[in-house]
């Protein structure tokens, strides 16, 4: 017999949980199915288990940076303790912890892998190859996540290399390791197994980080060459094979080859719906989910489908999906329940932000924050815009933090409409400055009104009065 429920979640990855949890706290019974770990790739092979492996070395740098701490660091780095505590944070790969607090807010896990079947219909196969069939009275919502993509290059596939998963839960440090991709993956896990101690090499087919100002990625570039790691720009190997010794080979364009311990592929996504039932429901099997601002799947009869986070394709971003899980948890409940959607722009609804503002730092050497648009997506988007751009070494607050290199930023701002639309900060610690930037997007505060946010003195958010003294101050007689 089919058990009914009010909506059915598939994927318990940070962007499900929430989705659920929204749901359920409107009222509504709500059934999550989740065939791996509850608390998605997230918990267990991304966001946290690459921060913390970034963490250590960073800390460490941090402090061989300021003379007089510097001096009392006279030790190496514990990578078994590194590791050991990176163990900790993915809480050994149980989650435990993440399926009680589902029981704990009454939400239902159901285990296995699940697949449409049709309108309102969830089939899922649990691991001793039974089924249980689930039917929503109102909503089903995809939040399935992505997998590592695969580029085609010859030999690839069949060498053993590591995705993501395998270099964030590594069980040891490889003396060699060749990184194939220059995104934010390849830079960060370069930047922590270079800190870890390996020889690492990155191939990056252009630039790195290239959808951010070009400014970024040449400042990583030149942070990964100080941690020692050799980066190769405008390169992606031939061929890769794997030899009888268990070494991998990379063969690059002009026939050189050079051998490694192991090989990270990290040359983007691919979205987890090859085996999901799509067909059922009139969408293409192995495509992202094309939804509205109110992840309401496109090309589907009827509002009784939603995807969120990573699945979608708008934003491949914990903090983003989940944005989009309180919207998509809310307007289904209000649906469910006949109450009033708002699906106006920066409604209750909607996930607007996707398109204005969505904050991204790169944990890399040095640190990237990005907020909003670049320029040159500013100008590509139809925009004038007029950018200011600062040293970190114009603002006290910095050279105290820190004796190693300052940093820059930029603002990118509608000079018609007098607000900002993009901000890039690149330094040690800059993470902590995006939020104020996200603000001044999202709120859309006049650079006049931003004069009057005065920053304290001597912290590295001085650099937005730096930035603001760069840009004009209004009334000023020059
Ligand atoms: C190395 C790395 C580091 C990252 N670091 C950061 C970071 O620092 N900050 C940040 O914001 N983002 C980071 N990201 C991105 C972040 O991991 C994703 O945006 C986020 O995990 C997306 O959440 P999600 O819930 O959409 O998908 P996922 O986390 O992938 O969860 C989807 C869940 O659905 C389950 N599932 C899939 N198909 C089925 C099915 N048919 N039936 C049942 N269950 C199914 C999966 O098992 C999984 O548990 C990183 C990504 C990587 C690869
Ligand atoms: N700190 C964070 O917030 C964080 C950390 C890691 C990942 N993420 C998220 O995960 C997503 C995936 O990261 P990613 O680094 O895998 O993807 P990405 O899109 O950031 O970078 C992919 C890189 O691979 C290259 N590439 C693509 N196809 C290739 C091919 N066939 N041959 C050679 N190179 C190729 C691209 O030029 C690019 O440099 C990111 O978009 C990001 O949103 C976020």
């Amino acid at each position: 017999m089919a058990r009914e429920t009010d909506l059915i979640v598939i994927g318990a990855g940070p962007v499900g949980e929430n989705v659920a949890d929204r749901a359920r706290a409107a009222g509504l019974d709500v059934v999550i199915v989740e065939r791996e770990l509850v608390g998605g790739e997230c918990s267990y092979w991304a966001c946290v288990p690459s921060k913390t492996l970034l963490r250590s070395p960073a800390a460490l740098r941090a402090a061989q940076r300021v003379p007089g701490a510097a001096e009392a660091v006279t030790g190496a780095l514990d990578v078994e303790a590194v590791l050991r505590r990176r163990d900790a944070f993915v809480s050994n790969w149980s989650d435990e912890g993440g399926a009680a607090w589902l029981a704990s807010v009454g939400i239902e896990l159901v285990r296995g892998h699940g697949r449409l079947d049709g309108e309102r219909r969830v089939v899922v196969e649990h691991a001793d190859g039974t089924t249980t069939t689930l039917v929503a009275r109102h909503a089903v919502a995809i939040a399935t996540g992505s997998d590592a993509a695969m580029p085609r290059i010859d030999g690839l596939a069949e060498s053993r290399p590591w995705t993501s998963r395998e270099a964030t839960s590594a069980e040891a440090v490889p003396a060699r390791l060749a990184v194939i991709g220059g995104g934010v993956v390849g830079v960060e896990m370069a930047t922590a197994y270079a800190g870890l101690g390996a020889e690492v090499t990155v191939f990056a087919r252009g630039g790195l980080l290239s959808g951010m100002e070009p400014f970024a990625g040449d400042a990583v570039a030149d942070g990964l060459r100080e941690l020692g790691a050799v980066v190769h720009l405008g390169v992606t190997p031939d061929r890769v094979a794997r030899d009888d010794a268990g070494e991998v080979v990379l063969t690059l364009p002009g026939g050189e080859e050079l051998r490694f311990d192991e090989v990270l592929v990290a040359t983007g996504r691919t979205p987890r719906t090859d085996d999901l039932g799509l067909e059922t429901v009139g969408l293409e099997p192995g495509e992202w989910i094309d939804v509205d601002d109110a992840l309401v799947a496109r090309g589907v009869d009827g509002d009784w489908l939603s995807a969120v986070g990573d699945v979608t394709h708008r934003a491949l971003l914990t903090h983003q999906g989940k944005y989009q899980a309180r919207a998509a948890g809310d307007a289904i409940a209000a649906r469910a329940l006949g109450r009033p959607v708002d699906d106006a722009p920066w409604g209750a609804h909607v996930a607007t932000a996707d398109h204005r503002a969505v904050p991204s730092v790169v944990f890399a050497e040095p640190e990237v924050a990005s907020v909003g648009l670049t320029e040159s997506a500013a100008r590509e988007s139809g925009l004038e815009p007029r950018v200011v751009e600062v040293g970190l070494d114009s603002v006290s607050g910095t050279g105290i933090h820190s004796d190693g290199p300052a940093g820059r930023a930029k603002l990118v701002v509608d000079a018609d409409r007098g607000v900002v639309i993009g901000a890039t900060f690149v330094g040690q610690d800059v993470a902590e400055l995006l939020q104020a930037a996200t603000i001044a997007i999202v709120g859309e505060v006049p650079i006049d009104r931003l004069w009057h946010a005065v920053p304290a003195f001597p912290t590295v958010s001085e650099v937005w009065l730096r930035l603001l003294e760069a840009y004009g101050r209004p009334g000023a007689a020059a």
